[in-house]
């Protein structure tokens, strides 16, 4: 048996795996960590020890109704994470995310229980805005090329004080050390896009936190959704990437043995509790000493998984299989538990982080001294003018949203004209005719605003990732994203259908009333919009959000006062007009067309405030007019805070 302590210059010797003897890996790479902080620009590394002390980890469960139970899914972890490949494996549903999310402190710390050390001081504030987390899923964005989206990362993840040169350097050498020199000026991709390939968008997700030379590097099943050889590579590159000075933490399921054989150090977990923590190459020493052997040809981390799941069919040979084949799997979870605290890797393991717990407290606990409170490395002006030059970039890439608003906006709006052109002003049916030109009008401005209610579902991820990892603040966010929304895709399409309607049906002349009915068309696509955006932020799925909408704008018709008189809906339900966009909208282009104005014939004039009077609203003073301008304009901010707010509120709650 070989010694059980796992120092990072172990990987450094040569990994041999004596059991299956399949391999011996003689790692040529040395360790060259230099010491030179995260987040400098600088090209040095920066290899840290993280160390969990008796980490718990419980979530609220809430039962559906109004009651919420604490469920516990990490118990006594206990772990030291150095230079080299660290992996977390286990079960499914074994904690794996959930320990990493602990460690990169990206779970709620009002559930963590424990001491979380950085080189023996407690982890920063903020402490995963100075890490590197590569998360799951893709979270670079698909219409820029690999170069643009490493220059944002470094143009918001260092410090200003970073010269342009500098950074651009930064950028060059990571993309000459994640070997993606070929691809650096092709875009990533999305689903309109054909983009680089599989493997180069992981490490192009990689890159994207390498960029800060981050002390520890987390990442989320690395391996999830590439094929054999990519995995390999991207594995490969991690290995690389470790052995110049990097303490590299990931959660990996089932990997194969040529990925397995990269790990230095690995922890396996089963319902939240340790059942092995130590090096690789000795788990399956520790299995064994617990009377558990893995056959020749078998792949260790099956063959982990097949003893803690209980599957011990899996691991007997063909005669025990056949004679076996009725009994149910039965977890050695308990064995395990119980049999690792007793082992020798186990005491390694407690008294290494014992030492380095006795450092800390030596320097006064959480008192002592700490690492330097990590903030956003850039202000908010420059964070606005980073996302506002994406964002451009994005709209001018993929102009497909903005191109589909403006161009249905135009196609409705010739057809609005065709329909109704150059209307009357003399019958009761012009009256009639163009109190049909406002309805659509009003119920396109609400409806055609339904593709805003994507805003917020479609970058969920990627918001949520650069939001969490310390790229900028949420307001930022906020405000390019309703800017790069608002002018282009609400108050373009209102100006263009004000030109061309007001002028080909003929509505009522005059300037001011042209600038007013403009002003109420785009004040009434804002308020629309931000109900989107509000809804957009709270719901995750699309489906259900569009639908919600569409029910929220047939309700605002309903009780908007056109199609039933207030008085007919009862006083229990008749404040809902106190929502509705509609009821506002209406009411000021029906006082901007009809209100004071004669309709007249060769035998007769009508009076169009009987218009006004026929819908029960209030028009007789300049408040009763501009009311509908100030509700229009209080409902879209009270939807943009509460939006915001929802915003901030995602993430905490992640
Ligand atoms: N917020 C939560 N609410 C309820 N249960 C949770 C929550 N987060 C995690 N769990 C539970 O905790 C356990 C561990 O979850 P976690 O996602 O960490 O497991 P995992 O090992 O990463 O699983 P997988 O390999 O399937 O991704 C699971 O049983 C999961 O259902």
């Amino acid at each position: 048996m070989q010694n059980p302590s796992f120092s990072p210059g172990d990987a450094e010797l040569g990994v041999k795996y004596s059991k299956n003897d399949v391999s011996e890996i003689a790692i040529s790479e040395t360790g060259n960590a230099g010491k030179k902080s995260a987040r400098n620009g600088s090209t040095s590394c920066n290899a840290s020890v993280l160390s969990a002390h008796n980490i718990d980890y419980w979530v609220k469960v809430s039962d559906g109704c109004c009651k919420s139970t604490d469920k516990q899914i990490l118990t006594n972890i206990s772990a030291v994470f150095k230079q080299g490949m660290s992996a977390i494996m286990g079960p499914t549903g074994s904690g794996k995310s959930s320990f990493l999310d602990v460690l990169a402190g990206r779970k709620d710390p009002a559930g963590v229980k424990g001491h979380l050390l950085l080189d023996g001081k407690p982890v920063p504030e903020n402490f995963k805005c100075m890490v590197g987390y590569v998360v799951q899923d893709d979270v670079v964005m698909g219409t820029l090329t690999v170069r643009e989206n490493f220059a944002f990362s470094a143009a918001l993840r260092l410090p200003s004080s970073v010269s342009g040169k500098e950074r651009d350097g930064r950028v060059s050498e990571v993309i000459r050390d994640l070997g993606l020199a070929r691809c650096a000026d092709t875009k990533v991709g999305n689903e309109f896009i054909r983009g680089i390939s599989g493997g180069e968008r992981k490490r192009c997700n990689i890159g994207m936190e390498l960029i800060i030379s981050p002390p520890v590097l987390f990442l989320d099943e690395p391996t999830t959704g590439l094929d054999a050889n990519t995995a390999n590579t991207v594995l490969m590159f991690l290995r690389k990437l470790s052995r110049k000075g990097r303490t590299i933490i990931f959660s990996i399921h089932q990997p194969r043995f040529s990925i397995y054989r990269l790990f230095d150090n690995l922890l396996l977990l089963s319902q939240g509790v340790t059942v092995y923590h130590g090096p690789a190459r000795q788990a399956l020493d520790f299995f064994q000493t617990q009377g558990f052997t893995c056959q020749e040809h078998n792949n260790p981390p099956d063959f982990f998984l097949d003893v803690i799941n209980g599957d011990l069919r899996a691991l007997a040979d063909d005669q025990a299989v056949d004679e076996d084949l009725d009994s149910e799997p039965v977890s050695q979870h308990d064995k395990l538990v119980e049999g690792f605290q007793k082992s020798q890797w186990n005491q390694s393991l407690q008294s290494e982080a014992k030492a380095i717990f006795s450092q800390f407290e030596s320097n006064g606990g959480n008192k002592g001294t700490r690492h330097d409170k990590i903030d956003y490395a850039t202000s908010f002006g420059r964070q606005v003018g980073v996302l506002a030059l994406r964002s451009v970039r994005n709209l001018v890439r993929n102009p497909a949203t903005a191109g589909i608003t403006i161009g249905s906006s135009l196609l409705f709006s010739i057809l609005i004209s065709a329909i109704f052109w150059q209307l009357g002003s003399s019958t009761d049916r012009d009256a009639a005719d163009r109190e049909g030109v406002l309805f659509f009008l009003i119920m396109n401005q609400l409806f055609f605003n339904m593709s805003a209610v994507e805003i917020f579902i479609n970058e969920r991820k990627l918001f949520m990732h650069e939001n969490m990892s310390g790229f900028y603040r949420v307001s930022s966010y906020f405000i390019v994203k309703l800017v790069f929304d608002i002018i282009p895709l609400r108050m373009v399409p209102a100006i263009l259908m004000s030109c061309i309607v007001y002028f080909s049906v003929d509505l009522r002349p005059g300037a001011d009333n042209f600038f007013l009915f403009m002003l109420c068309l785009f004040m009434t696509c804002l308020a629309a919009a931000c109900l989107c955006f509000l809804l957009s932020s709270l719901i995750r799925v699309f489906s259900v959000a569009q639908l919600t909408l569409a029910l929220s704008y047939v309700l605002m018709m309903l009780f908007g006062g056109f199609l039933i008189q207030f008085d007919s809906i009862g006083d229990w339900l008749s404040w809902l007009q106190y929502f509705s966009i509609f009821k506002y909208g209406m009411t000021a282009l029906y006082i901007i067309e009809f209100k004071d104005r004669e309709f007249c014939n060769a035998t007769a004039c009508f009076d169009a405030n009987s218009r006004l009077d026929r819908s029960d609203m209030d028009y007789e003073t300049t408040w009763d007019f501009w009311q509908n301008y100030v509700a229009l304009a209080g409902m879209s901010l009270i939807l943009l805070i509460l939006c915001y707010i929802q915003l901030r509120r995602m993430k905490k709650t992640t």
